[in-house]
Protein backbone atom coordinates (compact mmCIF):
# COMPACT_ATOMS: atom_id res chain seq x y z
CA UNK A 1 0.00 0.00 0.00
CA UNK A 2 1.38 3.81 -0.61
CA UNK A 3 2.63 5.27 1.95
CA UNK A 4 0.85 8.61 2.88
CA UNK A 5 2.86 11.70 1.21
CA UNK A 6 4.09 13.84 3.99
CA UNK A 7 1.25 16.75 5.34
CA UNK A 8 -1.48 14.21 3.24
CA UNK A 9 -2.19 12.60 6.60
CA UNK A 10 -5.99 14.29 8.32
CA UNK A 11 -8.14 13.41 10.56
CA UNK A 12 -11.76 14.81 11.13
CA UNK A 13 -13.03 15.56 14.02
CA UNK A 14 -15.85 13.87 15.59
CA UNK A 15 -18.77 14.49 18.58
CA UNK A 16 -17.54 13.60 21.54
CA UNK A 17 -19.17 10.53 22.96
CA UNK A 18 -18.88 8.15 26.32
CA UNK A 19 -18.84 5.10 23.75
CA UNK A 20 -16.55 6.32 21.30
CA UNK A 21 -13.85 7.54 24.00
CA UNK A 22 -14.45 4.49 26.23
CA UNK A 23 -11.42 2.69 24.80
CA UNK A 24 -8.94 6.24 25.83
CA UNK A 25 -10.95 6.98 28.93
CA UNK A 26 -14.11 8.55 30.02
CA UNK A 27 -15.91 11.95 29.23
CA UNK A 28 -16.62 13.51 32.42
CA UNK A 29 -20.50 15.45 31.97
CA UNK A 30 -23.96 15.16 33.21
CA UNK A 31 -25.32 13.61 30.78
CA UNK A 32 -26.47 9.61 31.66
CA UNK A 33 -25.69 10.52 35.33
CA UNK A 34 -28.49 10.67 37.58
CA UNK A 35 -27.92 13.42 40.59
CA UNK A 36 -27.94 12.71 43.97
CA UNK A 37 -29.21 15.48 46.20
CA UNK A 38 -26.67 16.82 48.78
CA UNK A 39 -26.75 19.67 51.39
CA UNK A 40 -30.08 18.84 52.54
CA UNK A 41 -31.50 19.51 48.90
CA UNK A 42 -29.74 22.99 48.32
CA UNK A 43 -26.78 20.85 46.08
CA UNK A 44 -26.99 17.77 43.62
CA UNK A 45 -23.89 15.93 42.92
CA UNK A 46 -22.90 13.80 39.82
CA UNK A 47 -20.88 11.40 41.46
CA UNK A 48 -17.95 8.91 40.35
CA UNK A 49 -18.01 10.64 36.96
CA UNK A 50 -14.59 9.20 35.87
CA UNK A 51 -11.48 7.41 38.08
CA UNK A 52 -8.13 9.05 38.09
CA UNK A 53 -5.84 6.21 38.48
CA UNK A 54 -2.42 6.78 40.16
CA UNK A 55 0.09 3.92 40.75
CA UNK A 56 3.80 3.96 41.64
CA UNK A 57 5.16 4.60 45.35
CA UNK A 58 4.42 7.79 46.61
CA UNK A 59 1.51 8.44 44.08
CA UNK A 60 -0.64 10.95 45.12
CA UNK A 61 -3.81 12.85 43.22
CA UNK A 62 -3.34 15.95 42.49
CA UNK A 63 -6.12 18.83 41.32
CA UNK A 64 -4.52 21.93 39.08
CA UNK A 65 -5.52 24.60 37.55
CA UNK A 66 -4.31 25.31 34.08
CA UNK A 67 -4.96 28.75 31.87
CA UNK A 68 -4.58 27.15 28.12
CA UNK A 69 -3.94 29.34 25.06
CA UNK A 70 -5.81 28.68 21.87
CA UNK A 71 -4.37 26.94 18.52
CA UNK A 72 -4.94 27.46 15.40
CA UNK A 73 -6.90 25.65 13.30
CA UNK A 74 -6.97 23.27 11.27
CA UNK A 75 -4.34 21.35 14.08
CA UNK A 76 -0.86 20.20 12.67
CA UNK A 77 0.00 17.20 15.43
CA UNK A 78 3.58 16.27 15.41
CA UNK A 79 3.74 15.12 19.11
CA UNK A 80 1.71 13.25 21.53
CA UNK A 81 2.16 11.93 25.18
CA UNK A 82 1.05 9.30 27.64
CA UNK A 83 1.29 9.59 31.52
CA UNK A 84 2.20 5.72 32.73
CA UNK A 85 1.79 6.11 36.21
CA UNK A 86 -1.69 8.17 36.00
CA UNK A 87 -4.92 8.93 34.54
CA UNK A 88 -5.08 12.43 33.26
CA UNK A 89 -8.46 14.28 33.56
CA UNK A 90 -9.43 17.78 32.24
CA UNK A 91 -12.34 19.85 32.98
CA UNK A 92 -13.29 23.10 31.33
CA UNK A 93 -13.65 26.15 33.80
CA UNK A 94 -15.63 27.91 30.84
CA UNK A 95 -18.57 26.07 28.87
CA UNK A 96 -16.64 25.76 25.59
CA UNK A 97 -15.42 23.10 23.24
CA UNK A 98 -12.05 22.34 23.27
CA UNK A 99 -10.66 19.30 20.60
CA UNK A 100 -9.30 15.98 22.18
CA UNK A 101 -6.82 13.91 20.38
CA UNK A 102 -5.70 10.43 21.02
CA UNK A 103 -4.09 7.47 19.65
CA UNK A 104 -4.47 3.85 19.84
CA UNK A 105 -1.12 2.49 21.25
CA UNK A 106 0.21 -0.33 18.51
CA UNK A 107 3.27 -1.91 20.19
CA UNK A 108 4.59 0.94 22.32
CA UNK A 109 3.81 3.35 19.55
CA UNK A 110 1.09 5.88 18.96
CA UNK A 111 -1.34 4.16 15.98
CA UNK A 112 -3.58 6.91 13.37
CA UNK A 113 -4.95 9.76 15.85
CA UNK A 114 -8.75 10.07 16.86
CA UNK A 115 -10.05 13.55 17.28
CA UNK A 116 -12.79 14.78 19.21
CA UNK A 117 -14.83 17.89 19.57
CA UNK A 118 -16.32 18.30 23.22
CA UNK A 119 -20.32 19.42 23.69
CA UNK A 120 -18.87 22.70 24.88
CA UNK A 121 -20.74 22.96 28.23
CA UNK A 122 -18.44 21.67 31.08
CA UNK A 123 -17.81 18.67 29.39
CA UNK A 124 -14.63 17.54 29.84
CA UNK A 125 -12.12 14.42 29.73
CA UNK A 126 -10.49 11.86 32.05
CA UNK A 127 -7.37 10.05 29.80
CA UNK A 128 -7.10 6.54 31.02
CA UNK A 129 -3.53 5.89 32.27
CA UNK A 130 -1.27 5.54 29.50
CA UNK A 131 -3.51 6.75 26.87
CA UNK A 132 -1.46 8.21 24.05
CA UNK A 133 -3.27 12.14 23.87
CA UNK A 134 -2.28 15.35 22.47
CA UNK A 135 -1.85 18.43 24.53
CA UNK A 136 -4.84 20.07 25.76
CA UNK A 137 -5.84 21.97 22.72
CA UNK A 138 -8.81 24.58 23.32
CA UNK A 139 -9.58 26.82 20.17
CA UNK A 140 -11.20 30.30 19.67
CA UNK A 141 -10.20 31.31 23.11
CA UNK A 142 -8.04 30.89 25.92
CA UNK A 143 -9.81 28.45 27.98
CA UNK A 144 -9.18 27.50 31.66
CA UNK A 145 -9.17 24.10 33.39
CA UNK A 146 -9.30 22.05 36.36
CA UNK A 147 -6.51 19.76 36.02
CA UNK A 148 -6.79 16.45 38.13
CA UNK A 149 -3.68 13.54 37.64
CA UNK A 150 -0.90 12.19 39.44
CA UNK A 151 1.84 13.61 41.41
CA UNK A 152 4.60 11.87 43.21
CA UNK A 153 8.01 10.66 42.30
CA UNK A 154 8.92 8.88 38.47
CA UNK A 155 8.84 9.68 35.53
CA UNK A 156 4.98 10.11 34.53
CA UNK A 157 5.42 11.46 30.95
CA UNK A 158 6.30 9.75 27.89
CA UNK A 159 6.61 11.54 24.58
CA UNK A 160 6.78 10.43 20.83
CA UNK A 161 7.17 12.52 17.91
CA UNK A 162 5.59 11.56 14.33
CA UNK A 163 7.88 11.29 11.76
CA UNK A 164 5.11 13.26 9.34
CA UNK A 165 2.68 15.24 11.16
CA UNK A 166 -1.37 15.15 11.02
CA UNK A 167 -3.66 17.88 10.39
CA UNK A 168 -6.56 17.88 12.54
CA UNK A 169 -10.09 19.14 11.35
CA UNK A 170 -13.19 20.11 12.87
CA UNK A 171 -16.00 18.88 11.58
CA UNK A 172 -16.75 21.47 8.71
CA UNK A 173 -13.01 21.44 7.36
CA UNK A 174 -11.11 24.47 9.46
N1 LIG B 1 1.94 18.58 30.95
C1 LIG B 1 0.69 18.66 31.36
O1 LIG B 1 0.38 18.80 32.52
N2 LIG B 1 -0.28 18.59 30.43
C2 LIG B 1 -0.19 17.60 29.41
O2 LIG B 1 0.00 16.35 30.04
C3 LIG B 1 -1.43 17.61 28.61
O3 LIG B 1 -2.03 16.53 28.42
O4 LIG B 1 -1.80 18.73 28.16
NI1 LIG C 1 -1.15 14.87 29.31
Amino acid sequence: MKAAEPGTRSVTAEPLTAAAFAPFGQVIDTAGTAPRPMNAGMARRFHDLAAVEVVGEGARVVVGLVEAQPYALPLRLSLVERHPLGAQAFVPLSAAPFLVVVCPDEDGKPGRPRAFVTAGGCQGVCYARGTWHGVLTPFGARQDFVVIDRGGPGENLAEHTFAHPWTIHLPGGN
